[in-house]
């Protein structure tokens, strides 16, 4: 999304390329809440978002804050291999309004590549000429990043979070009301062991000011090829971990919040270790407010639009549940059937009666 928060500076339209900050962390470390963060904060800076999600079924939209910016959603694919086409189109139509905006922030899939979307910085002619990589963000969970790192990866596989944290300029280590000050400095230790040279800033909620992140002039080029001779090699190998997929349910209908939070807490408890990643947007009997939940692993909770993340359901809007769920031994049809229990046939909304209301009073009678 581009967030215009101060007046265009004619200087700006000077042939300086434009900065660039690719924000990375694994799933659920707090990569859309740092979005959040920069959306709500009053920098007086124009950021260009570009946010790129993992799952079949898309859910991001919703907990993004409602804002007037313009957002720019790549949800087909990983823009690591899948949907780079699609980024350098949308970086060439951004290059053309570059004096409407100071930079360009990507968020990148929990479980994307670093290299080489970096790689697309440096190597396409059309991209190289006009944006500069300033840093490469990666948000950790400090509370889970311990059990990522020591992941073991099948044969050829990289170790995701290990990429993200030895590929980092700057980290920010997030969540840190969920340890203890032990558990931090082990975490730091951890981090240090795969890269000594970056910055660590600790934070809650991604909540660090803007300074901190952005203008850094930060990416290394010469740093990163020493850690990775074959960096600019585009045939080099890029394999995901193709036993970590994921299960997108869409279904319209009402859910019943009690025996949804039962079920979504049953089942994290038991296969929380497994499911990595779980969120969703849910249409709840007899509420307008479109309920989110968000899970990592065990952890789990479930908010509402009136929370101030997302708009309600709008008259005439179609009420669908999404649902996505990604992690290991994933079973489709168990968990299709599992949330189908959860609908109730509950089903008026307080929209529908609303409007009912205002069609059958007489003109001028409505409050
Ligand atoms: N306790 C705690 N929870 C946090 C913190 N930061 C973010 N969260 C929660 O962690 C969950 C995941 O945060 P997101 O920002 O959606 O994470 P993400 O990195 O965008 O996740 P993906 O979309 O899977 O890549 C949400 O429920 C957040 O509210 C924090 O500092 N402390």
């Amino acid at each position: 999304m581009t967030a215009c928060m101060a007046p265009d500076q004619p200087e700006r339209a000077a042939a300086k390329k434009i900065p660039v900050t690719v924000v990375t962390g694994f799933l659920g470390a707090g990569k859309t809440t740092l979005v959040n963060h920069i959306l709500k904060e009053n920098h007086g800076m124009k950021i260009a978002i570009i946010e790129n999600e993992f799952g079949e079924v898309g859910v991001d939209d919703a907990l993004v804050i409602d804002t007037e910016e313009e957002i720019f959603e790549m949800n087909n694919g990983c823009i690591c291999c899948t949907v780079r086409g699609d980024l350098i189109r949308i970086l060439i139509k951004l290059a053309a309004r570059r004096n409407q905006f100071d930079a360009i922030l990507i968020e990148t899939t929990g479980l994307c590549d670093p290299a080489p979307v970096a790689q697309t910085f440096m190597l396409d002619p059309d991209i190289k000429n006009r944006f500069t990589i300033d840093c490469i963000l990666t948000v950790v969970d400090a509370y889970h990043i311990e059990q990522h790192l020591k992941e073991k990866k099948p044969d050829g596989v990289e170790n995701e979070a290990v990429e993200r944290v030895a590929f980092a300029d700057k980290i920010l280590l997030n969540k840190v009301d969920l340890v203890t000050s032990e558990e931090k400095v082990h975490v730091k230790n951890s981090i240090r062991a795969i890269n000594k040279f970056c910055d660590i800033v600790e934070c809650q909620n991604s909540r660090v000011p803007l300074k901190e992140i952005m203008n850094l002039k930060a990416f290394d080029l010469a740093r990163v090829m020493d850690m990775d001779p074959d960096f600019l090699k585009v045939d080099a190998e890029h394999m995901h971990d193709l036993s970590v997929s994921s299960v997108g349910i869409r279904e319209e209908g009402n859910v019943h919040v009690k025996k949804l939070e039962k079920w979504l807490s049953n089942l994290l408890n038991e296969r929380g270790q497994d499911i990595f990643r779980s969120k969703g947007v849910l249409s709840v009997a007899g509420s307008d407010e479109k309920y989110v939940f968000q899970g990592v692993h065990m952890l789990m909770r479930i908010t509402s639009s009136d929370d101030g993340v997302g708009k309600a359901w709008q008259p005439g809007e179609k009420r669908v549940n999404r649902l996505c769920f990604i992690g290991r031994n994933l079973d489709r049809e168990e968990l299709t059937k599992s949330f189908a229990k959860c609908l109730t046939k509950e089903a008026t909304s307080t929209i529908k009666t609303r409007k009912r209301a205002r069609t059958e009073a007489a003109p001028g009678d409505e409050d």
